[in-house]
């Protein structure tokens, strides 16, 4: 059964529509992520979707219910705010309490027990007492997460929750966000700007581009077959070069530079190129068939090294382990299986 249904959700501030007509669909228990680059929307489809905005056109359902005039309480969601939006003189226990209260939901013996079962999912029984002001950056986090699941909602958003934090921190949290979804199976909407988060953590990811859904689906599905320049792009480390795609098939990137196509590529004339930082592999120059390239910059990343290469005319990045060592200014050849390539329209 579908648990959120958004129909033609239109939003604008002042004359400036900034959501232009969003139609999704998702799932009971789904893990959806919305991602897209800052000010694509996201927050405030997400704000429209709590009903802490009002629309300017569209519907919103929640399990099978037109929601779109009621109020946030009125709703089976919760929401976690990137600032986590907690009470400093409240204690653990009492801010994670707060929204039973607030909707008076239950008993206070049964706020209580909530409670403690949601502190105990984030790991924080132990510090239901403490004020907030008394806690990490890292905890602090949790009790926001411990408030936001409390009520068992019907739908749980996450508003860029991790990005507070270190990079150690976030990398736990993230796993343990997974573990949180794997056994409470919320129906689950994160937003985020970071792809890499968007792909681990998601059933599902919807990429948003200026207001409107540019392309959406599995992980898998999402990175490996984008459909736009855009999508290519933001989703994973590439290289988007124009060529033209002639009979062999081939792509031509220069007079004596092309690369050869897979038998499937049937169009011909004017593309883009998507080569993937993973798939291009440095070879020695006059490798047979490679492509010809200058080391412009080389990056030392521990693990292995970041390069930048002129090709022509065009700088291209990816990363080669340790055991691959070359120079800049060093001609090198660049190689790619054919079945890796991606040709998008101009
Ligand atoms: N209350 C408001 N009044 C006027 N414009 C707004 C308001 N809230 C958001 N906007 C504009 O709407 C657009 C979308 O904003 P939104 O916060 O949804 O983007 P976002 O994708 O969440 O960005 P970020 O990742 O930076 O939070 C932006 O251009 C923003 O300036």
């Amino acid at each position: 059964m579908s648990d959120l249904t958004l129909r033609q959700i239109k939003k604008s501030f002042g004359r400036t529509e900034v959501l232009h007509g969003i139609d999704l669909d998702i799932q009971s228990g789904e893990f959806v992520s919305l991602l897209g680059a800052s000010g694509c929307g996201k927050t405030t489809l997400l704000r429209i979707i709590a009903g802490l905005e009002r629309v300017s056109g569209g519907t919103v359902s929640i399990a099978g219910k037109d929601v779109t005039s009621l109020p946030p309480e009125k709703r089976d969601i919760a929401m976690m705010f990137q600032s986590y939006a907690l009470l400093p003189h409240l204690t653990v226990a009492e801010n994670v309490r707060f929204p039973l209260r607030m909707r008076g939901q239950g008993s206070r013996e049964e706020q209580a027990e909530r409670v403690v079962k949601a502190l105990d999912t984030v790991q924080l029984a132990h510090l239901a007492d403490r004020r907030i002001r008394q806690l990490s950056g890292g905890q602090q986090q949790r009790v926001a997460l411990a408030r936001a699941i409390v009520s068992s909602p019907q739908v749980l958003l996450l508003d860029e929750p991790l990005s507070n934090l270190d990079a150690r921190l976030r990398e736990e949290m993230q796993v343990e966000l997974m573990e949180i979804h794997n056994k409470l199976g919320l129906t689950t909407i994160f937003v985020t700007h970071d792809q890499e988060e968007a792909l681990s953590l998601s059933d599902r990811v919807v990429l948003l581009n200026d207001g409107q859904i540019e392309q959406q689906g599995s992980p898998r599905a999402i990175y490996s077959a984008p459909e736009t320049g855009f999508a290519s792009f933001f989703l994973g480390a590439a290289n988007l070069l124009p060529v033209t795609v002639e009979d062999g098939p081939v792509a031509r990137f220069a007079d004596d530079q092309v690369l050869a196509l897979p038998e499937t590529q049937t169009e011909r004339g004017e593309r883009m190129l998507l080569l993937r930082q993973e798939d291009l592999k440095i070879v020695p120059a006059d490798t047979d068939g490679a492509l010809k390239a200058r080391v412009a910059i080389r990056v030392f990343l521990g693990a292995r090294h970041r390069y930048m290469l002129d090709l022509a005319g065009q700088r291209i990045s990816l990363n080669a382990p340790n055991s691959v060592l070359v120079e800049p200014g060093d001609e090198v050849g660049l190689t790619i299986d054919p079945e890796q390539l991606r040709v998008l329209a101009r």
